[in-house]
Formats: C-alpha cells, structure tokens, sequence
C-alpha cells in the first residue's frame, strides 16, 4: 500500500489553506494513490452535486451542477454505500462528456468508480476516479481503496469544521460591533406607580416571544427597557443586535438589515451578514424604528411575516428566528396616518406596545435617579461623597425635565465636575447646592454621536451664555465650553480617549493636545 498520499492528507490538515485549495490537494493526493486521469469531488446539494475540486477536466466542470436524477452513474453511486465500479462496457452516460481535458467529445470505453463521502452517517457528496485505459482499477485492493475514501471523508470533515468555527468567529466579531451591551443587571431605578407598573409590563412581556413596541419622548429609557426585556427573556444568552434605523442613510439600512451578497453593488466587496442574521436565536433591537424608509418597511414587513430575509443581491433564503424589539419617539399612529409608516408594520411591531412614562410624572423618582448617577459620579470620579442640598433637590423635583433620564443623568455629571473642581476632588463631602437647568443643553440622540448636534432648548441658554461670554470673554467661555463638552464625553465613554476621539470627530492626538491646552489630564481615571 503506498502510504505518502495519507500523509500527505494529514499533513495537510494542519495547513492554513483556503478550502478549494485543500479540496484540490486531495483529489491530487487521491490520483497519486489510485493512478487514474480524472478526479472529482462533489458536493451534494439538494438535488445536485456540485463539483467543488477536479483534475483532469476542464475547468468549466466548477461551474457545473449535476442534476442527479438526470445522471444515472451519480444516481448508482449514491444509492450504493459502498464503492462503485462500473464495468468499462457500461452503457450508461457519463456526466462527464465533453468535459474531459484532453479535446474529445465523448468518454468511451475507460474505467469508472466512485463513492459516496459519508460525514456524520450522512452523504456529504461523492467522490469519482475516470481512468481511459479499461482495466486500470482492477488491481485495486478493496480494502486500501476504502482507507484512502475515509481519509478523504476525515479531511472534508475536519474542513468543514474549520470553515463552521471561522463563520462563527467572523460571526461573534460581527455581533460584537452592534451588539447592546448586556452584561450585569440593567437596573431601571424607580418605585414610582408609573415606572412599578412598566416594570411588571417587562416582566409579563419578556417571557413571551411578542414583538414589542417601546414609546416615549427621547431620553426616558427605552434602550434600558429593551435591554431589561431581552435579559429577562429565554432568549438572554444569544445576542442582542441593535440597529439604529436613524443613524445609517437610506442607501444602506437594507444592507445593513438583511447582509448583502459580494458584487450587490459598488461597495459590496465581500458577503455580508445583516442585523437579523446576527441576532439569529436572539433579539434584535430596531431603534428609532420611525425613521425607517417606507421602501424598506416593506421590506421588513416580509422579513416579520414569513421570518426568512434575503441578502441584498441574493436570491437565496435565509430563515431566521429573531424576536423583534422597537422603539420610537414618534407618535407612530400619526405617522401611519399621514402616510409616513406603513399600517401593517405599525400592526405587526406593535402586538404588545409598551409605553415608557416621562421623568416629569415619575415624582420622587427623580431624587432616587439623581442619587444612583451620583454614586455612579462620584465612583468615576474617584471623589468622596457627592450630595445633593436641598436647595438643588427642590430644583430637580420641580423642573419639567425636556429631555427625561438623560438630560438629569448629563446635567448631574456637569454639576458634579463643576462641585468637584470649586471644592476639591479630597473634600470629605462635596455639595451640590444648585444646579444649571436648562441652561445646559439638551443632547437630541445619544450624547456621543450627537454632541456635535447640541440643541439649545429656550431662549434663556443663548441668554444665560451671552452672559458668560460678556463676563469670560469669547476665547474663555468657549474653551469652557470645550472643556465641558470633552469632559462630558469622556465620562459617557469611561475615559477610553479613542472612542471619545470618535464621537467628537478628532484624532486620538488632537484630542489628546486640545485636552492638554485645556488643562485636562488624559492619563486621568474617568
Ligand atoms: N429608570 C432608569 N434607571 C436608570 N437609568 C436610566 C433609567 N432610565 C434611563 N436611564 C439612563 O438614561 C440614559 C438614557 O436612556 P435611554 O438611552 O435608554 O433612553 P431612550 O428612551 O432610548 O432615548 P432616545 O429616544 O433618545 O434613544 C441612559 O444612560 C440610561 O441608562
């Protein structure tokens, strides 16, 4: 037996090849232990074999699918679990005609063999040997020729799960970049009627598989709800993928749902798993589902109803099991009725609506919120105790609060920044007896792609910041202004300088020289 062509095999399994050249490198090492003219290797699927690796034909037989029932020889060797031979008399077609690499037309009388590659005791494909010289395989011993099919079956077996951990690494990266961070409890702080009667919502919804529906004004938390839900949910160990539908131009919200496929268009260099297929098994987030395109509403709605999606340029199915979670800020029946969301999506999203009350009607929930941002402050901060006067609290629990949870959140890291620097970061208590209302500015979306779209909410912030900068001067408040805004940032961002230097749109060295010429300490723990 001639045993360089397995370890030829074996050797290769522990190459870093890209699959068609470890196909091809078997079927070469096969025709080294079995002398014959063509080798192919064929992939079942459904009712075809493709050809996925040959030698001896021309290379146009890649391109081929093999419709098995119109192939008697492909048919015979399926159906056979052991090796094929077929007598070099054999009248039957061959699939090979015309496709042999040496110009004629038809294979005549020559050896035929072939078996089926079992993985898993399943058939993954099938494996054939043509020799033109009748007689070539009848010196084969059975026994060898067996070893050398299950040594091809162990390498397919071995490469298929190379390629299974590859998809899936390249899968977990995929995920990873728009995935909701859901580790630790997401802690809804609040025990006022309003928000006990959201948490017992969560709790009934979560357990179920309905698509949800979160509303309310911007900042009151509905990320947090989402996030609380899918925790809950059977689904909390898959991932949670979320898309922001206001986020990503129209051009490529389909994309970016559904993955597209290599060529689908000009950017399209690579294959490319949507959102759905990230989430497949978990949950998929859509935020600010509102602002999505009608032409891709359509699309969405058909990806809900039948749970299959295609990829942009494919005509393949995919079937996903994906719960669905959305939010929205809009008055979505409005929107319905004015034309701009479409009345099945709005039907289909919203089979459990859950509705997220404003800060303003949450009473003493405020004080609590204002307590649980403080700690968190203070321990970013590495201050000693942060505490709110009465003065201060008086002022939170009357504001109307605009912007809900965030815009208290943003205000009292601002008013703890500025307590700690009037009073020293070593003060054993630091007093936080007023805070700036509505003097600061509202952030519309998240405060870290948004800072550049800083909305001043009344009259009173352009009033209260001519003030500043008759007292400061231009180049002083507005260094202020900067020094604020950066300090902002990097506490959202937990002092990671690269991502603060993302959302404020500089290089990770500008900020680093802005930050020194304003006196701020980049090495500093935030
Ligand atoms: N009840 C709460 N307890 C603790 N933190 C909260 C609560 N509600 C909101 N937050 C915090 O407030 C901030 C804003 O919340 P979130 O992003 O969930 O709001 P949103 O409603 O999704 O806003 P938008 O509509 O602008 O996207 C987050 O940092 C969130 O963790």
């Amino acid at each position: 037996m001639n045993i360089v062509p397995f370890i030829d095999i074996i050797e290769d399994l522990n190459r870093d090849l890209i699959k068609s050249e470890r196909y091809l490198r078997l079927i070469l090492a096969i025709q080294r232990a079995i002398p014959c003219d063509v080798v192919a290797l064929l992939k079942l699927k459904h009712d075809h074999l493709v050809p996925v690796a040959v030698v001896g034909l021309k290379q146009e037989a890649l391109a081929r699918q093999f419709l098995i029932n119109h192939h008697p020889r492909l048919q015979h060797i399926l159906a056979n679990p052991h090796i094929t031979r077929f007598d070099a008399e054999s009248t039957l077609p061959d699939p090979y005609d015309g496709l042999v690499d040496d110009g004629s037309e038809q294979l005549h009388v020559h050896d035929c063999m072939g078996s089926t590659i079992y993985i898993d005791g399943k058939a993954w494909g099938v494996l054939t040997l043509d020799a033109m010289k009748a007689g070539s395989f009848d010196s084969l011993n059975p026994t060898e020729t067996r070893a050398y099919i299950a040594a091809v079956a162990a390498a397919i077996n071995t490469s298929e799960h190379i390629e299974a951990l590859e998809a899936q690494v390249e899968r977990n990266h995929q995920v990873a970049q728009c995935m909701l961070a859901t580790a630790g409890p997401s802690s809804i702080i609040g025990n006022s009627v309003a928000i006990t009667d959201l948490l017992s919502e969560i709790n009934t919804v979560a357990t179920s598989d309905l698509s949800v529906l979160i509303t309310g004004e911007t900042g009151v938390g509905k990320e947090l709800v989402a996030k609380s839900i899918h925790q809950q949910s059977r689904r909390s160990e898959q991932p949670l993928v979320q898309i922001n539908c206001a986020a990503l131009p129209e051009s490529i919200v389909e994309s970016e749902l559904f993955g597209h496929v290599k060529g689908a268009y000009s950017g399209a260099v690579s294959d490319r798993r949507g959102r759905f297929e990230l989430a497949d098994g978990g949950t998929l987030f859509l935020d600010e589902v509102g602002e999505l395109p009608l032409a891709v509403q359509a699309k969405l709605l058909r990806a809900l109803q039948n749970g299959e999606i295609q990829r942009v340029g494919s005509d393949n199915i995919v079937v996903v099991d994906v719960r669905i979670i959305a939010a929205t800020n809009r008055n979505l029946q409005l929107e319905v009725k004015e034309g701009r969301f479409r009345a099945d999506l709005y039907h289909r999203l919203s089979v459990y609506p859950l509705p997220v009350p404003p800060l303003r009607d949450r009473g003493k929930d405020v004080i609590l919120l204002a307590g649980y941002f403080l700690e968190k402050s203070q321990h970013q901060l590495g201050a000693a105790k942060l505490r709110l006067q009465q003065t201060a609290i008086d002022q939170l629990t009357q504001y109307h609060w605009p912007g809900n949870v965030r815009e208290l959140e943003h205000l009292l890291s601002r008013a703890a920044l500025r307590a700690i620097s009037e009073q020293g970061r070593h003060a054993s208590i630091i007093s936080i007896s007023r805070v700036h209302l509505g003097s600061e500015f509202v952030v519309n979306h998240s405060v870290v792609p948004a800072i550049a779209e800083v909305d001043i909410i009344n009259d009173s912030n352009a009033a209260a910041a001519l003030s500043q900068v008759l007292t400061l001067g231009l180049r002083d408040s507005t260094d202020e202004y900067q020094r604020q805004i950066i300090q902002t940032v990097l506490m959202t961002e937990r002092g990671n300088l690269a991502a603060v230097a993302r959302s404020l749109q500089l290089d990770r060295s500008n900020l680093i020289r802005t930050m020194r010429r304003l006196g701020l300490d980049p090495n500093a723990a935030y």
